[in-house]
Order: C-alpha cells, then sequence, then structure tokens
C-alpha cells in the first residue's frame, strides 16, 4: 500500500493507494475516525456492487452502516438527490460523529460531500472513489457540490475528506468510456505542473489507454500528489494558485451545461475544453504551434476528444462562461499555458477571440 499525504493542519488525511485490499477499509476508517460508530455508504446504480461490499467491511469493522443508492449520471448532482441523503442520514439517526462514506465517481464524492459539510453542520467525509476521475481528482481536495440548471457546481463548499481509500481494483469494472475520460484531468496535470509528467503519458500512451497495473499506479500516485501539493498552498482557492486545476474548465463547463448535463462526460468535456485553451493561448502569443500539436496529439492517442460534439451558440456558451465561479464582475476568466508545465489566470482575453475560437471548435 502507497500513502499520500495531504497536509492541511488539522485536516490533514491519507490518501491510501491499494490493490484488491478493501478488506482493510474497516480499519483505515477507524484510524481516521476513531469516535465514529456509524456511517451512510453512498453509492449509485452503477458502483452499488463495490459500495454493497464496503458496507459490509464496515459492518464487519462493528460500524453501524446504513446505505443510500442514487440514479447513475450527473443528473444526481441536483437538490432532489440531495435532499435523499439528508433524509437517509435522518432515518439512521445520524450525529455528528457519523461518517458519511461515498462510493463512486466525481457524481458520487461531490454529492454526498455535499450532503456530509452541511448535515448537522457537518459530517466526517471518507471517499472511496472508483472511477479513474475520481480517484486522480474529485476525491481529493474538498471541492463538493451539486448543478444548477444554468451552471456547473454552483451551488457548493469545501469540506475536506477525514481520508481517501483508493482500489485500483475498482477500475476492472469500469467501462472505456468513463476511464478515458478521467485520464482528460491526468493530461491537465502534465500541462499544468509537470512537463516531464506530461512527456511520461506521450511515451506510455497505450499502457496507460490499455491500463497496464504498473502505468496505473504511477499515474494516479502522480496525479494525487501533484493536486495535493496545490490544494496544500491555495485550499479555498484564494490566492489564485488553486485555479490552476480548473485549467479548461471554463470551456467545458459552458459545454456540459449547454449540452444539459447530458451530452458529454465531465472529462471529454475538459478535453476539449483544454483543445480550446490551447487555440486561445496560441492566438493570444503566449504558445506557438508546437505545444498546441502536442497536447492534441497526446489527447488523441489517449482517445479523448478534441472538438465539441455539437455546434452550441456562441452567444450561449459565453454567458456560462460569465458566470462562471472564476468569473468577477461578469469577466470571463481563462487558465491558459504559456509553456508546459506552467499556466496563468488571465481576465482580460479580448471577447472576440473567445468567440473565434468556440466558432472553429466543431469543424477542427
Ligand atoms: N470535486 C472535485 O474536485 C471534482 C474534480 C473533478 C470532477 N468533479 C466532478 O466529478 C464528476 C465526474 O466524475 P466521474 O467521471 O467519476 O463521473 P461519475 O461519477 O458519473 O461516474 C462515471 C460513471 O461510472 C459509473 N461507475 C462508477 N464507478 C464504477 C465502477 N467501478 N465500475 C463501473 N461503473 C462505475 C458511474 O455510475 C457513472 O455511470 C463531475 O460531476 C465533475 O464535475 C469534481
Ligand atoms: O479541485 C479543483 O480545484 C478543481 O478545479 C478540479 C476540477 O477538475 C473540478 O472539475 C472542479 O470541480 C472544478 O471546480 P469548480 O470550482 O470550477 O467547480
Ligand atoms: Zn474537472
Amino acid at each position: 500500500m502507497e500513502t499520500v499525504r495531504v497536509n492541511l493542519g488539522s485536516r490533514s488525511y491519507d490518501i491510501a493507494l491499494t490493490h484488491g485490499a478493501t478488506a482493510n477499509l474497516g480499519a483505515f476508517v477507524r484510524a481516521a475516525l476513531p469516535k465514529t460508530s456509524s456511517v451512510l455508504v453512498v453509492g449509485d446504480s452503477n458502483s452499488w456492487p463495490h459500495a454493497e461490499s464496503i458496507q459490509a467491511t464496515l459492518t464487519r469493522a462493528g460500524l453501524r452502516a446504513g446505505s443510500a443508492v442514487v440514479p447513475a449520471g450527473e443528473a444526481s448532482k441536483c437538490l432532489e438527490r440531495l435532499a435523499g441523503l439528508y433524509d437517509a442520514l435522518y432515518e439512521l439517526a445520524a450525529d455528528r460523529s457519523t461518517a458519511v462514506v461515498a462510493v463512486g465517481g466525481g457524481v458520487i464524492g461531490d454529492l454526498a460531500g455535499f450532503a456530509a459539510a452541511t448535515y448537522n453542520r457537518g459530517l466526517p467525509l471518507v471517499m472511496v472513489p472508483t472511477t479513474l476521475l475520481s480517484m486522480v481528482d474529485s476525491s481529493v481536495g474538498g471541492k463538493t457540490g451539486i448543478n444548477h440548471p444554468k451552471g456547473k457546481n454552483l451551488i457548493g463548499s469545501f469540506h475536506q475528506p477525514a481520508g481517501v481509500w483508493i482500489d485500483l481494483a475498482f477500475l476492472n469494472t469500469l467501462p472505456a468510456r468513463e476511464f478515458i475520460s478521467g485520464l482528460a484531468e491526468v493530461v491537465k496535470y502534465g500541462v499544468i505542473l509537470d512537463a516531464a509528467f506530461f512527456a511520461y503519458l506521450e511515451s506510455n500512451s497505450h499502457a496507460v489507454r490499455t491500463r497496464d497495473p504498473g502505468a496505473l499506479l504511477r499515474v494516479v500516485t502522480r496525479s494525487c500528489r501533484l493536486k495535493a501539493d496545490v490544494v496544500e498552498q491555495d485550499e479555498y482557492e484564494r490566492t489564485g494558485l488553486r485555479a490552476v486545476l480548473n485549467y479548461g474548465h471554463t470551456f467545458a463547463h459552458a459545454f456540459e451545461t449547454c449540452g444539459g448535463y447530458g451530452t458529454l462526460l465531465h472529462g471529454e468535456a475538459v478535453s476539449i475544453g483544454m483543445e480550446c485553451a490551447a487555440q486561445l493561448a496560441r492566438k493570444l502569443g503566449l504558445i506557438g504551434d508546437e505545444f498546441v500539436s502536442r497536447q492534441t496529439k497526446l489527447l488523441d492517442a489517449l482517445g479523448l476528444p478534441t472538438a465539441p460534439p455539437t455546434r452550441w451558440p456562441a452567444d450561449d456558451l459565453i454567458a456560462v462562461m460569465r458566470r462562471d465561479k472564476k468569473a468577477v464582475g461578469g469577466q470571463m476568466r481563462f487558465i491558459l499555458p504559456t509553456r508546459l508545465g506552467e499556466v496563468k489566470l488571465f481576465d482580460d482575453v479580448p471577447e472576440p477571440l473567445v468567440r473565434t475560437v468556440l466558432e472553429s471548435a466543431v469543424s477542427r
């Protein structure tokens, strides 16, 4: 077992990286949360087989374990499903030591995490990510929340988990499209923080895409460490540093929102968003053609899309971008690359340039 430590003072926690060792999760939860005697295990209709066996494991460890299942998919990041989790916590007679155990992808982590952040004004949270995307990104760092029909993740809070339990064996049941979607956030780390990691992905794209165990462990461990380093320095996205994790996301969130949260997977939208951000940076003279083509080639090699499936009206996309959480006074903000391994925040990008990038995106 490997461990990545997230150092946040009294909110520090371990990310445990295992392979097929989930029988030990009870001991992990007991060590992280010695005062906890009851848990609510939350999963979705696809992650449920894993969640059910986790519920049994936690019961064997002497914890009173209730459960709640929500329908799979992005649409579950909504008020109705959140209310269902509050009801389940009430039925369980949850007190402030009751832990929420989120077993699933980013949807379950964000939704159950927000229920944990708000029920009784805050319950302990344990993340058990079961998709690649949630292992490398959403289970780490404490962002929780749900969508507003007009804007992605507009309702939420920062609530760090008490521990993250990654079992790579969970990926054995993950469909290819979902696995590939998670790779977009992995490429993101290379672009924004680590040129050597980007080069590793270029040289090992086949091993990564075919889920070679060694490549997978390296990719997940490095991604968690890179994200933890950023979160440790700017936990609440106040200094602007954490915003680098939003590379490609100004565009991505607009695509997801205009698609009604049902057209593109989050990672697919991020991949297209990174392509748009690179095109924008090239038009601004921040980077050259070589950067753009290396990024596009890697995304292609990993099976990720680089153009939106539909031509959403630029006006609609821009309206969403102006309400993005990073926006200030309706001014769009973009994280743009300045060289491989480095990005900066820009809030003065001329709208016509953004429009050009959006309008040329489908035909690329
Ligand atoms: N909080 C954060 O920091 C953060 C970071 C990145 C993304 N996100 C959010 O995460 C969400 C995307 O996460 P995701 O890609 O994990 O999507 P997801 O949670 O919808 O999971 C993808 C699909 O895989 C299924 N699934 C999950 N585990 C499985 C398994 N082991 N075997 C078979 N099927 C399985 C799910 O039921 C779902 O159908 C988005 O809502 C995004 O906004 C949050
Ligand atoms: O953890 C972060 O910070 C991120 O930005 C990670 C992103 O991959 C993730 O999609 C996040 O939910 C987007 O943040 P948001 O604040 O724009 O909703
Ligand atoms: Zn993301």
